[in-house]
């Protein structure tokens, strides 16, 4: 016989909660999802957006502990571009697909005001080609390759003083597309005073332009809160440096040695720990339920769904899309009759011009016509006159020839006289 350990009722507040007795299985259930991952794999898309040679591939590296070997890039380009790879990393069994897309020439052109309209492009196509596949008929979710950007490591230059204009626009453009994470790129350029003074600077220009960036979930093990962290101040660097007897990743300077792993001379531990660590997954839930949702939405009520109908009544989707599909035929048909009155009225004003053209040719033909027969008439008159001259002229030379023959016989007579 079997026992039931809970007891299930329709009202959640009659659920009895039981402790089981003995061993059922479903204690593994977290096992076999962590199997079931690994064995999927995971993946991870990063966007840095940063100005050329703000050390946006070095931290990159850094973080990744690969040399993902990049050439440096020119600051001639007309417009802003984005790079994109992907790698294919492995972690002890543990694989990750890693997209990582950097911006190409951001904040080079003298005109920055469409800088970031590539990246907002970019950000809402992997919104839209997940859309498509979600709308197909046949999806292949499980094995597409879902490219939609999980985290966007925003670089601010190391000015000390606060963000730049195109860093408040473009963060305010994408901050409802992407998790933003603000970082102080090349952080050991700022002295340690400096560098509160900053961030402190740079969150309250974030809050007074009302830009939001990714909040970090609340750790209650965490003593210290990653958010008073923000922005993180990273130093980045492949070079291994040597501090005592150990080999550390550091920047040699003629002062001393910058190790980027101590949490002393920069947040570059913390931003690993809570990238790659400890938020991965929410990142990439964040994406999908804030983000990516949203973008759903808005697309989806463009196209004129909605969950209610004008009564705010719910809707379903069905009969939303049968009211969409008879007021699209609706709309076909009207605009076919349009069509239709459009044509007829353009072909009776074809058919008045050509009228028009018509009668107008033949009045000229008519005209030229007459101008024709006159013209017979009077050639008609010169030939008879023509003629007329001809028979004279005939009749003139037939006398001319007889009064020269009587005067050719009468020399002849003469001479023959005188013989
Ligand atoms: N001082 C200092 N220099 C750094 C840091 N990170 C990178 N650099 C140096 O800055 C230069 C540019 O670094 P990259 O990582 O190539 O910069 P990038 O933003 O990827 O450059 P592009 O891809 O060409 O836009 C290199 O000489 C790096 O060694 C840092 O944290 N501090």
């Amino acid at each position: 016989m079997r026992t039931f350990l809970f007891v299930l009722s329709k009202h959640n507040e009659d659920i009895r909660c039981l402790t089981t007795l003995s061993h059922f299985g479903f204690e593994c259930l977290p096992t076999q999802l962590v199997n079931k991952s690994i064995q999927k794999g995971f993946s991870f898309n990063i966007l840095c957006v940063g100005e050329t040679g703000i050390g946006k591939s070095t931290l990159i590296n850094t973080l990744f502990n690969t040399n993902m070997k990049e050439n440096k890039t020119s600051h001639f380009y007309s417009k802003v571009g984005l790079k994109v790879k992907t790698y294919e990393l492995q972690e002890r069994n543990i694989p990750l697909k890693l997209t990582v897309v950097k911006t190409v020439g951001y904040g080079d052109q003298i005109n920055k005001e469409s800088s970031y309209q590539p990246v907002v492009e970019y950000l809402d196509a992997q919104f839209e080609a997940y859309l498509q596949e979600e709308l197909k008929i046949k999806r292949s979710l499980v094995d597409y390759h879902d490219s939609r950007i999980h985290v966007c490591l925003y670089f601010i230059a190391p000015t000390g003083h606060s963000l730049k204009s195109l860093d408040l626009l473009t963060m305010k453009n994408i901050d409802r597309r992407v998790n933003i994470i603000p970082l102080i790129a090349k952080a050991d350029s700022l002295s340690k005073m400096d560098l509160q003074k900053f961030k402190s600077n740079i969150m309250s220009e974030l809050v007074s332009n009302g830009i939001q960036i990714y909040q970090f979930p609340i750790d209650e093990e965490d003593d210290d809160n990653s958010q008073c962290l923000l922005p993180f101040a990273v130093v980045g660097s492949m070079e291994e440096v040597k501090v005592g007897k150990r080999m550390v990743k550091g920047r040699h300077y003629p002062w001393g040695v910058l190790q980027v792993e101590n949490e002393n001379h920069c947040d570059f531990v913390k931003l690993r720990d809570l990238l790659l660590c400890t938020n991965m997954e929410d990142l990439k839930d964040q994406t999908h339920t804030q983000h990516y949702e949203c973008y759903r939405s808005s697309r989806l009520q463009k196209l004129g769904f909605n969950d209610t109908g004008p009564n705010n009544q719910p809707v379903s989707f069905q009969e939303m899309y049968e009211a969409k599909r008879q007021e699209f035929h609706g709309q076909c048909l009207r605009e076919e009759e349009e069509l239709k009155q459009t044509f007829m009225l353009r072909v009776k004003e074809k058919e008045l011009t050509f009228k028009d053209a018509e009668k107008e040719l033949q009045d000229k033909f008519e005209h030229l016509k007459r101008i024709q027969q006159e013209e017979i008439l009077k050639l008609e008159e010169e030939r008879r006159k023509l003629e007329e001259q001809i028979i004279d002229f005939y009749k003139t030379k037939t006398a001319s020839e007889t009064s020269q023959a009587q005067v050719c016989a009468n020399v002849k007579k003469d001479k023959d006289r005188k013989k």
